[in-house]
């Protein structure tokens, strides 16, 4: 709970920063208490990254002025900020993965004994003090690449402690961690708390920020919206001051636009150590949901079908032909779309402007109708609500939410009838999340027919008309969205129910 008592040990004052065409922060105030973990909150490109990269002294404010302890001081480069006891942990881990987890705890500050020689007997004390405050036993001499990514998560944590950070700034910490390792992460984060280190914390997770938080700071548009203590507020609030809107109008599920006619039939496909027997039949108009855990076979599936990887057996079906040649050409060529999960590295060309990026999978000759291309981009730029000055901006400019509207727009671009959508709400807010429901539920109703992969299972109950449950490369449930619940989705997602009969569901139940 946030304690009004404690020291304010970081003010922020009319923070200000502009981009060309873009306030990024508008006259920000920022105040943490020192022992709090303080969550930001913020649709994409509210502002939260330039916030803290401005705390992390990467990047120069235009406006505004920073105190520490009640000192103003001036932060020039990430140095300066380290210098003043301020560590970022980022989304991309900092380490050298080839170096030990000692040396890179010791980076750049390894101890010398009077020879000039490295000292490894001090090198360990000082590198093992770190992890005994975070009460973790790893193995100094490991190289970090050895290590899962919640220990190299630790590792850059143990390097902000030893060099006595007072205040920890993480960014998504979670985003990259499976279920399982979250809750670790999570006591951890508590338990500096508990030693008085400050946290800043920035996730999109609205349940991350009631189990984790003391107080909330919520931008939008570059503006500090709201702080408010975490104990007095509620998650339907923060979405109100995040999005401007009410929780409730973003969270109701559309009419389903489902048919009786069959678009796309997988037929007992099976792929060794990825997925067996896979049957299903996806309708005309129809949104389905793949409920299921990382490692389910879930990212698999969506591949073989899209011609990326080949399958063992079975066979796949659109519109009652069945496909004899598989490849991603003859895949888009017959109306298949994907969009992966992994939209920086599979999906996206940073460095090459929004509309490039829409045109790239319909571009197929050296000669280019740029008129064309142009219209095409200006029509998806608008009907999706791309936040950017302009089609001419660079992909890499732009928040998480409206790259992955450039990802879904470069496939809507080739006209497809069946879209497979990979994770398309990862790590992106609830501003742009509620906005590519609404483009998945306006696609059906245009007949076309989506598969929609995710781990968060309350999306797929709220968009899905039909939901299938994957467990160990099995379907293991099939589910109407207004007969289930998220409960039971996590029991069969996680294999917990042992035995059970898929029900087979009819059409009419469907609709
Ligand atoms: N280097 C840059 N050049 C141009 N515009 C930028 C740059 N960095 C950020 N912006 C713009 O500033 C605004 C704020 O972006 P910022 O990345 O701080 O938002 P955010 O809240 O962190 O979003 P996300 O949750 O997607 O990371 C956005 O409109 C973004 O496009």
């Amino acid at each position: 709970m946030r304690n009004e008592n404690n020291p304010v040990i970081i003010e922020m004052h009319r923070i200000s920063k502009f981009y060309p065409g873009v306030i990024a922060l508008d006259s920000v105030d920022f105040c943490i208490r020192k022992g709090e973990i303080h969550a930001l909150a913020g649709k994409n490109g509210a502002g939260k990254s330039t916030l803290i990269k401005i705390l992390g002294g990467s990047t120069q404010p235009d406006d505004g002025q920073i105190m520490l302890k009640g000192k103003e001081i001036v932060l020039h480069s990430p140095h300066d900020a380290i210098a003043n006891g301020i560590a970022i942990i980022s989304q991309e881990l900092m380490l050298i993965q080839e170096l030990s987890v000692m040396e890179n705890i010791l980076i750049g500050r390894l101890p010398h004994n009077a020879a000039g020689f490295v000292d490894w007997e001090a090198a360990k004390t000082v590198a093992a003090e770190p992890l005994k405050q975070l009460g973790l036993e790893l193995d100094l001499s490991a190289p970090v690449k050895t290590l899962s990514t919640a220990q190299q998560q630790a590792v850059e944590i143990a390097k902000a402690l030893s060099r006595h950070a007072e205040v920890i700034i993480m960014d998504e910490p979670t985003s990259s961690l499976p279920n399982r390792e979250v809750d670790h992460l999570l006591s951890t984060v508590r338990r500096l708390r508990d030693q008085g280190i400050t946290i800043v914390y920035i996730t999109h997770k609205l349940k991350e920020i009631f189990a984790i938080s003391d107080s909330i700071t919520v931008l939008r548009d570059g503006k500090n919206i709201a702080t408010l203590s975490t104990s007095e507020t509620n998650q339907a609030k923060i979405v109100e001051l995040m999005t401007g809107q009410s929780a409730d109008s973003m969270f109701e599920k559309g009419n389903s636009s489902s048919s009786d006619i069959p678009v796309l039939e997988v037929r007992d496909i099976s792929r060794k150590n990825a997925f067996s027997h896979i049957s299903f039949t996806l309708y005309k108009g129809e949104i389905l949901g793949f409920a299921g855990l990382l490692g389910s076979g879930r990212t698999e599936i969506l591949r073989a079908i899209f011609g990326c990887d080949a399958f063992d057996s079975g066979s796949i079906l659109i519109d009652g032909k069945e496909i004899k040649e598989f490849s991603v050409k003859e895949m888009i060529r017959r109306g298949i779309a994907l969009a992966p999960e992994d939209r920086k590295l599979q999906g996206l060309v940073l460095s090459m402007n929004i509309s490039d990026n829409i045109n790239l999978a319909t571009m197929s000759s050296a000669i280019r109708n740029m008129g064309k291309e142009k219209k095409t981009a200006i029509k998806l730029f608008d009907s999706m609500g791309v936040k950017a000055p302009s089609i001419k901006a660079l992909v890499s400019s732009l928040s998480g939410g409206n790259q992955q509207k450039i990802v879904i727009s470069k496939w809507l671009a080739t006209e497809p009838k069946v879209v497979l959508l990979d994770e398309p709400t990862r790590g992106i807010d609830i501003g742009a999340k509620s906005d590519i429901y609404t483009l998945v539920e306006k696609l059906a109703g245009e007949g076309v027919s989506v598969i929609i992969v995710s781990s968060e299972f309350p999306e797929l109950l709220r968009v899905c008309d039909r939901i299938l449950t994957l467990h160990d490369g099995e379907i293991n449930g099939e589910f109407l969205h207004n007969a289930v619940d998220e409960e039971t989705l996590v029991a069969y997602a996680s294999g917990s129910v042992a035995q059970y009969s898929v029900e087979p569901i009819s059409k009419s139940e469907v609709k």
